[in-house]
């Protein structure tokens, strides 16, 4: 199913939570959604899946607006709260019995799909605990259980990987990507790492606006306009790196950072300056010992575009 978000904006009282925003989610894609603390994330989950109506705008599966049709629509829908209000007093297979009854599941479909979310979310040894027994971790694996177990079209987690141990992110992931072939996936994350590995797509917002949308390399390419490289020459001197900003390919040089020794180089948008930069030392009779080509991290981007 397709998600559709068109100039979707929550006001509570004067402040604008989501300003705006208009995207698209296609059937089978992982969009990752970033943004720092309190830039609207929860909220936009919020309203995509029924928990709190926009201030405007309007949010559309397959075409149908879910608020004319949230009553058969939410249940095409799993969702992973941030905060997840689990029953601490039921056991794991008592409460996913639950959720599935409060979809509306058939009676005789419940426990096949109570034991195929245990055995999916490696939940089988805990699986007769009360949830208030379990580690945290645990816990989140029983939200992503209820999120899915109706075999949603459309999942919606907010920060599913939250609590949970470095090979449980793992399982986790894999589970997700392995989910997001057939389904429609969003997620929220603060570990940009996280949404790299697991998303074909990310979104960035900040103050309740879309800053970015693209692949990790679009945005990479995106947010600094170009490519840099750290060169190094076996002369060393200011003036051969200077010279380098004559070149029509190159539009900074600046002394490389973090106790590299040489150049950072960063190229016009759009162009390659690799070959000129040959050129120009073979002239010169200059020898060129470094060229490598330094991608920007997600995190640069990421502060890039939400720093104040
Ligand atoms: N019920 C509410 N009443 C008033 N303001 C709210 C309410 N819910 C959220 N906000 C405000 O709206 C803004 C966006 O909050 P939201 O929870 O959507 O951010 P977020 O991106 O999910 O943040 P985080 O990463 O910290 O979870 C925040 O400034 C928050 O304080």
């Amino acid at each position: 199913m397709n998600i559709t978000i068109s100039n979707l904006t929550k006001e509570y009282g004067r402040q604008k939570a989501v300003d705006d925003i208009s995207f698209e989610v296609k059937t089978g894609e992982i969009l990752g959604f970033l943004g720092p603390n309190g830039a609207g994330k929860s909220t936009t989950m919020k309203i995509i899946t029924c928990f709190i109506s926009p201030t405007s705008g309007s949010v559309s599966l397959n075409g149908y607006n879910i608020f004319d049709h949230s009553r058969e629509l939410r249940s095409r829908i799993g969702y992973l709260p941030e905060h997840t209000s689990l029953y601490t007093d039921m056991s794991i297979v008592d409460y996913l019995r639950l959720s599935a009854r409060l979809q509306n599941m058939e009676e005789e479909a419940i426990m096949p799909a109570v034991r195929r979310m245990v055995d999916l979310c490696g939940l089988g040894p805990e699986r007769h605990k009360y949830i208030g027994e379990l580690s945290k971790g645990y816990r989140q694996r029983v939200g992503l259980a209820q999120a899915l177990i109706h075999d949603p079209d459309v999942l919606i987690l907010d920060e599913p990987t939250t609590g949970l141990d470095p090979n449980q992110i793992a399982e986790i992931r894999s589970l997700i990507k392995e989910i997001g072939k057939e389904k429609t996936v969003m997620l929220s994350s603060h570990i940009l790492k996280e949404v790299e590995a697991t998303c074909d797509r990310i979104l960035i917002i900040n103050r309740g606006r879309i800053v970015a949308d693209g692949s990790t390399g679009e945005l990479r390419q995106r947010a600094k306009g170009a490519k840099q490289l750290l060169v190094q020459f076996k002369e060393d001197g200011n003036e051969v790196a200077s010279s380098l900003t004559k070149l029509s390919s190159v539009s900074e040089v600046h002394p490389a950072e973090n106790g590299e020794s040489g150049w950072m180089v960063s190229t016009e948008p759009g162009m390659d300056s690799r070959e000129e930069i040959f050129r120009y030392c073979v002239q010169r009779g200059w020898i060129l010992t470094q060229m490598t080509p330094i991608e920007s991290s997600l995190e640069d981007i990421f502060r890039e575009l939400t720093e104040d």
